[in-house]
């Protein structure tokens, strides 16, 4: 594809978005490439490249476009913030203006109109010391109190961590091999990897590898997933041979490590109230060799619950939350969230974490965890909890999982944050059932 045509499809594409505004930008982005499979890889990581940056420099993009007298009484359009992105990542206005040439798969000829906002751009910086800190930093000024509550003076820091680029995670599955088999296959398919430094079972490749289409993962030997949610798994520290509930289990991402830590043996019981999400997991639960896993969809209603109560020995909450801690890989999320759905989650966050408990058999475990970075969320939540259900406490140091990296061993709670561990943000409580007297 000429430049043109992929700014063309640049545009289309951020259009999709923007039209879909409750949908996840990465199934806009499939279903997009899904009807345009003329597109080839090279391309698609082009257009792909040149979305996402708009996504992660929204804030920003819309701040100096409206700043334009241009701009009055009109919406800011997604070919002036393809452009703008252009300009900014370092391309001469000129060469960027002249890539809407209108001819055939290029973007229309500006207008006078867009003409002049974008020259408004020349001399300026993406970012400048004129926006506010929640507009350099890419989130919603509501936001701002909740984000104070859990950082204190240093969201800054923790804000501006959040907006690089991710790195690509993996699980090695030892269902299927060893970390290092994992490494020396990878490596030896022309992958860049390293071992994590905080799970066990972690390797680590920069940027954006093509590596689902590789033996190594079709074969189940590793499994996409974020250093955080192994650490997750690594919390939870199932043992063989256990029952098992993962209460919210979704597509299993979380299921898979807690199988392979049980080496395929005991119960594991994954529920959601996504049918989709459960139907989800059957292809990668195979991939992975993992075969004591049973699915439940929670129904409105539902008695199963009821029926379970004390009946596993851990039981995981990865409780619906708002993603915060995951804006590094969806920054289109930083646009959906709004103050009403954390007014909303909150609650339900409580609801669930109490129905599971009811599941948890005298001495067993509860384990509560969210991908979220705000504290009424997480320790606030957890807190709440604790205070309502005396029954259950937080795990003493000594029975703490020993899986967790030194820093994070011996803690009933902890958080993870992109700024201090280079993962996406994570809390995970472990809380353990009073045995009966
Ligand atoms: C953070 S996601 C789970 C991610 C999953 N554990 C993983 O590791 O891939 C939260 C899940 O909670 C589910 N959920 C929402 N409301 C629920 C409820 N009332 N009971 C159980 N699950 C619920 C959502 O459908 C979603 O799949």
């Amino acid at each position: 594809m000429t430049p043109e045509a992929r700014l063309s499809a640049a545009i289309e594409l951020v259009c999709a978005i923007q039209s879909a505004p409750r949908r996840p930008a990465d199934a806009t982005a499939n279903a997009f490439f899904r009807e345009r499979r003329f597109i080839g890889g090279g391309d698609r990581r082009a257009i792909s490249s040149l979305v996402w940056d708009v996504l992660r420099a929204w804030r920003r993009l819309h701040w100096h476009l409206r700043a334009a007298p241009e701009a009055r009484g009109h919406d800011i359009s997604p070919r002036l913030l393809c452009a703008a992105m252009l300009f900014f990542s370092g391309t001469p206005l000129a060469q960027v203006q002249a890539l809407f040439s209108g001819e055939r798969y290029a973007p229309s000829r500006l207008t006078e109109r867009e003409r002049l906002m974008l020259d408004e751009l020349q001399g300026h910086t993406l970012t400048e010391a004129k926006q506010s800190q929640a507009v350099q930093l890419e989130y919603p000024d509501w936001l701002t109190p909740y984000l104070e509550q859990s950082f204190g003076d240093q969201v800054a820091p923790e804000m501006e961590a959040m907006l690089t680029q991710p790195s690509l995670d993996l699980r090695v599955n030892l269902l299927r091999g060893t970390r290092s088999e994992a490494l020396r296959e990878l490596r030896r398919e022309g992958f860049e990897v390293e071992e994590t430094e905080l799970s066990p079972w972690g390797l680590r490749m920069g940027g954006r590898q093509p590596v689902t289409s590789s033996p190594v993962f079709q074969e189940g030997l590793v499994e996409i997933q974020d250093e955080g949610s192994q650490l997750v798994a690594a919390a939870t520290d199932p043992k063989p041979g256990e029952r098992l509930l993962d209460y919210c289990a979704g597509a299993a991402g979380k299921t898979l490590a807690l199988a392979m830590l049980m080496e395929n043996r005991g119960q594991i019981t994954a529920c959601d109230v996504s049918q989709v999400r459960l139907e989800g997991a059957v292809k990668r639960l195979r991939r992975a060799d993992v075969h004591n896993v049973s699915r439940h969809l929670l129904v409105e209603g539902d008695k199963w619950a009821k029926r379970r109560a004390g009946s596993f020995d851990t039981v995981l909450v990865d409780a619906p939350c708002s993603g915060t801690g995951t804006w590094r890989r969806n920054p289109d999320a930083r646009l959906r969230l709004t103050e009403q759905d954390i007014e909303e989650l909150v609650p339900k966050q409580a609801e669930i974490l109490a129905t599971a408990a009811r599941m948890v058999r005298p001495g067993g475990k509860l384990v509560y965890a969210t991908c979220s970075l705000l504290d009424v969320e997480n320790s606030l939540q957890l807190k709440n909890f604790l205070k309502a259900h005396p029954e259950f406490s937080l795990v003493s140091p000594q029975e703490a999982s020993k899986l967790l990296p030194p820093k994070l061993q011996g803690q009933g709670s902890f958080s993870l944050t992109p700024r201090s561990d280079g993962t996406d943000g994570f809390f995970v409580g472990v809380m353990k059932r009073r045995e009966e007297a």
